[in-house]
């Protein structure tokens, strides 16, 4: 009975997009010079093929034989949609500089997370609302919640990683993980102290990310309307938020460095006028939410799981955060300037996010028809870009299969590197990012040596990589952190 609702529930959709697929082919007869590769079965594509090697972790593994098979532009159906997919760092040029391509993304995107949410947007309204948000992620303004950071990720370590003297403990580390990214933005972005509000918003939030990356259907029982209902949820909170954050600018009780919210109610246009609508502080705080939780949490995870059987760098970062350490005293905050001398710590983490970026690629929208590499990209199509073909690309990384992380000693060359992005969409929380990852490692290497559970080390995509079971270790408390004196 199910799956014959499903399929006349997907005849239902299909059919009307399949005629105005050959519709639209009859009116626009497509150029000549098209990218090499087939379009697929029509509305079908390869989407299918694309998302079950995502789910076996073998995405990479698609993507290269594509490459091998037809060189770096080529074309297939992604997700009901002509694309092309380009790979290669003049590719990754053409993706972030030019302003014929705008951004897309998945449909269900900005009904989940608003329609004025800053990855919807372009021009003006782009710039207006990334300038907001800078004014609170740019390094400038970061330096001064090191501390507070400091404080999140200690006071999380006590509560979830410690054991009592002596005993070992077994943690699951991607949820752990995503725990603290929460808490840090809930603290740092959203101005939320811990209570029912925040773990209002931790729910709807949790609830909301199971149908983020859905088929957009809102009918009875899908995981998209629970998604939907849950976004609903997060936002009256994110609401109530901004309404008790404007009701205290207007009494004086607050300062637009308090946390991100504040920041944005309390820029001003020319004309006086809030610079942010209401509703564009909310879309683009669920933004950061989802930005800034799944990735970094991410990026952290996978790094535990490379140090657990990589002794050598293991010690080069031990010696690293054992200096920085020595020059403090107990249980003092870290301070920018100590991330500063965080360099190994740091080309560690972008060596895992040349192996193992976060986010695997994602679509831009044709605007006009554009050449690239001698082929046509036609308007309205979709163009494709992955990080990881140009990642894991020996004539730019060389032995790209090798954990190097001397190999960022020196700048990657332009747009080889994009697990952040790149031109003027570069990530717009690489900082936030570099700081909470410095300080977690800082503090779980000085108090924590671990093993990993399970010697089947595999992960899944899902789009996000996901280690399998969460990836359990075995902690081993050290013992070389002391209760912290400031914050
Ligand atoms: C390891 C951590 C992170 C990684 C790997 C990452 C990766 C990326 C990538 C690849 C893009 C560009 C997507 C595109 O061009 O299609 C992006 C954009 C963005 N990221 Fe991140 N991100 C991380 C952390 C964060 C954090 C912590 C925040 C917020 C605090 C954040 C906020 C954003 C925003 C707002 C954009 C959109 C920028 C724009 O369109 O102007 N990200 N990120």
């Amino acid at each position: 009975m199910a799956a014959a609702i499903a399929v006349a529930l997907l005849a239902a959709f299909l059919t009307p997009l399949l005629f105005y697929l050959l519709a639209t082919r009859a009116k626009n007869p497509l150029p000549a010079n098209l990218p090499p590769g087939s379009l697929g079965l029509p509305v079908i594509g390869h989407s299918l093929g694309l998302l079950r090697a995502m789910r076996s972790n073998t995405g990479e593994r698609w993507l290269r034989d594509r490459v091998a098979r037809y060189g770096a532009v080529s074309k297939l159906s992604l997700f009901g949609a002509p694309t092309v997919f380009v790979t290669g760092a003049a590719a990754n040029k053409l993706v972030f500089g030019s302003d014929a391509l705008a951004p897309k993304q998945p449909r269900c995107l900005p009904l989940i997370l608003g329609r004025r949410n800053i990855l919807e947007l372009a021009g003006d309204d782009w710039r207006r609302v990334r300038g907001a948000m800078m004014q609170f992620l740019k390094p400038d303004t970061l330096r001064r919640y090191v501390g507070a950071i400091d404080a999140e990720v200690t006071r999380h370590l006590d509560a979830e990683w410690s054991a009592p003297a002596g005993r070992r403990k077994t943690v699951a580390v991607l949820p752990l993980m995503k725990l603290l990214t929460f808490d840090i933005i809930a603290t740092l972005l959203f101005g939320l102290e811990r209570g029912a509000v925040r773990e209002r918003l931790a729910a709807a939030f949790a609830d909301m990310l199971e149908g983020m990356w859905s088929v957009p259907l809102d009918l009875p029982f899908t995981t998209f309307r629970k998604s939907l209902r849950a976004s609903a949820r997060a936002r009256r909170v994110l609401e109530a938020t901004l309404r008790e954050k404007k009701a205290r600018l207007e009494r004086g009780e607050s300062s637009p460095a308090d946390d991100l919210v504040t920041c944005l109610a309390s820029l001003r246009g020319d004309d006086g006028k809030q610079l942010l609508t209401d509703e564009e502080i909310v879309d683009n705080a669920m933004v950061v939410l989802v930005a800034g939780h799944d990735t970094s949490s991410v990026l952290m995870t996978f790094m535990i799981r490379h140090l657990a059987d990589d002794p050598d760098t293991l010690a080069a970062m031990v010696q690293e955060h054992e200096e920085i350490a020595r020059n403090k005293a107990e249980g003092e905050a870290l301070t920018w300037e100590d991330l500063q001398s965080m360099r190994f710590t740091w080309r560690v983490a972008l060596e895992t996010l040349r192996m193992i970026p976060p986010i695997f690629g994602s679509f831009r929208r044709a605007l006009e028809d554009i050449e690239f590499d001698g082929y046509v990209i036609p308007k309205g199509w979709q163009v494709f870009w992955a990080s990881s073909v140009t990642h894991m690309d020996p004539g730019v990384f060389k032995d790209p299969e090798k954990f190097d992380p001397s190999r960022f000693e020196i700048p990657a060359p332009p747009y080889s590197f994009v697990a952040f992005g790149g031109g003027q969409r570069l990530c717009a929380g690489i900082e936030f990012a570099r700081v909470e990852t410095l300080v977690t490692m800082h503090h779980l290497i000085r108090r924590f040596r671990w093993k990993l559970c399970s010697r089947e080390n595999t992960f899944v995509r899902d789009p996000m990589p996901s280690p399998l079971h969460g990836l359990p270790i075995e902690l081993e408390y050290i013992g070389v952190a002391s209760p912290r004196k400031s914050s």
